[in-house]
């Protein structure tokens, strides 16, 4: 940190230090700087350092990147009212921030990161016992790639009894730990097993939700599976997100640390964005292959966009989401009907849609409303989560569960955790699913998560 940071730095510490002692409450303090250029993946690694845990974000849109190292503090909220929860909690902290910035940049300063499980309040079962019903940190070192300009905010809290140079010091050693040492040599893990989970029995759960969906219990569900993966040695997370950035366009990346586990996907899905008071939201459903030359590829993209079953699948998604956005914005946009949305290895049917918040609603109120979609649970939705404990087989834990950010000004976006992994150590889960309606084949879902799992198998040992 430059020398007359420093001394900007120390002041807002001596002002939280009054209002701590004042209000005998903790004091949050936000700093921000410009700072050169760094790589995202470097910083990742070198967090480790200062503390394990360590949260990513990359926008699969723009060129915007976050990591955050570390945490001044942690918003722990679980039941049915965990999104209301969140943001009461979370507005008590951003209003009494106390900031120092002179750039006003999205996703710098009193930021938080981190997602939700895909159901709330029910017991963890493996390998979920290390993840909460939901966690956004406020990191205590967070840099901010946007636009390619690098911003660090430094977070801490103050408390009462603190003193202001045993602070400084303790967060300028951090913050040389942080930028010291400017590479890594990336490692893809050796696969020693890969084991999938009784997919004769996932196959016939399929079967059975087609003959569910005919007899009019409800009509759509999404069914997930999951691969167990060992591996010869411990995952190293940098460079696996590095190795996803290379190879998965058109997606957001996250990584989210929990007691030394780690949830890290490439998901091309947003649930909601808000910047300002517009809000984008995505309907992602049906899906095809990439093909092998340009001319398969667009022979597929033909098929998928004119498969009954696949637009069968898609419409629901549009459905639900436009009641869910027609009750809380104005001005909803949403094209009548889908286009392409292509991957690395497959391509997905895609609606926009845009719209204009209500006064009075919030990133967290649309997250809560739409959460799951259709794309994820099914419709109509509560049917479809109770058809999914009921039948799945496996807890998804934070599989499928919204994931991401917001800042100060309560804009920020969050993505649908599906091509996902949960990472311990040697060992890896990765789950895949996919909407089951009347005219769905086993094998042919059976085949469509397999493609699913590609994208995290690939850099998981190739
Ligand atoms: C459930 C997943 O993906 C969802 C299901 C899709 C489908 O069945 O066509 C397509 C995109 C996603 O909404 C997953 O990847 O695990
Ligand atoms: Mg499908």
């Amino acid at each position: 940190m430059l020398h007359t940071k420093v001394s900007q730095f120390e002041d807002i510490i001596d002002q939280a230090l009054t209002t701590a002692l004042e209000d005998k409450t903790p004091q949050l303090v936000s700093f921000v700087e410009q700072i050169d250029y760094q790589n995202p993946y470097v910083f990742f690694h070198n967090g480790v350092k200062v503390d394990q845990h360590r949260v990513f974000w990359k926008s699969a849109e723009e060129d915007f990147l976050m990591v955050g190292v570390g945490s001044a503090n942690k918003m722990f909220t679980s039941g049915a009212d965990r999104f209301q929860n969140l943001q009461t909690a979370w507005n008590e902290l951003r209003e009494k921030a106390i900031v120092s910035d002179g750039y006003k940049q999205k996703g710098t300063g009193v930021v938080a990161l981190g997602g939700f499980s895909f159901n709330s309040g029910n017991l963890k079962e493996a390998p979920w016992e290390k993840f909460p019903d939901s966690q956004m940190t406020i990191p205590c070192f967070l840099l901010t790639n946007y636009h390619h300009v690098s911003y660090l905010t430094i977070n801490a809290v103050i408390y009462p009894e603190d003193h202001k140079q045993q602070i400084l010091n303790q967060l300028l050693e951090q913050e040389e730990l942080l930028f010291h040492g400017q590479d890594f040599t990336p490692h893809i893990p050796e696969r020693i097993r890969a084991e999938e989970q009784d997919p004769e029995g996932w196959k016939s759960s399929v079967k059975q939700a087609t003959e569910d969906i005919k007899a009019g219990l409800l009509d759509k569900v999404v069914l997930a599976r999951e691969l167990k993966v060992n591996f010869k040695e411990d995952v190293h997370i940098a460079a696996v997100l590095q190795e996803l950035a290379a190879k998965q366009a058109n997606s957001y990346l996250f990584a989210i640390e929990s007691e030394g586990a780690y949830f890290i996907g490439a998901t091309p899905e947003r649930l909601a964005k808000v910047e300002d008071k517009t809000l984008v939201s995505t309907c992602l459903a049906g899906t095809i292959p990439r093909g092998r030359n340009e001319d398969e590829d667009l022979r597929l993209g033909k098929q998928l966009l004119h498969d009954r079953k696949n637009r069968q699948e898609h419409e629901f998604v549009v459905q639900m989401i436009r009641d869910a956005v027609d009750a809380c914005c104005y001005d909803v946009e949403i094209p009548s009907s889908p286009v392409l949305y292509p991957l690395r290895n497959l391509q997905h049917l895609y609606t926009p849609v845009r719209a204009t918040l209500q006064t009075g609603y919030t990133l967290l109120d649309v997250i809560e409303r739409l959460h799951p979609t259709p794309a994820l649970g099914g419709m109509p939705q509560h049917t479809a989560i109770d058809y999914i404990k009921a039948n799945e087989r496996m807890d998804r834990g934070w599989y499928a569960g919204p994931v991401g950010w917001m800042d100060r000004q309560n804009n920020g976006e969050f993505a649908v955790a599906i091509r996902s992994a949960l990472i311990q150590g040697k060992k890896a889960s990765l789950f895949a699913g996919c909407g089951v309606v009347e005219d769905s084949d086993p094998q042919s879902e059976y085949e469509e998560t397999a493609v699913k799992l590609q994208p995290m198998l690939s850099v998981l040992g190739g």
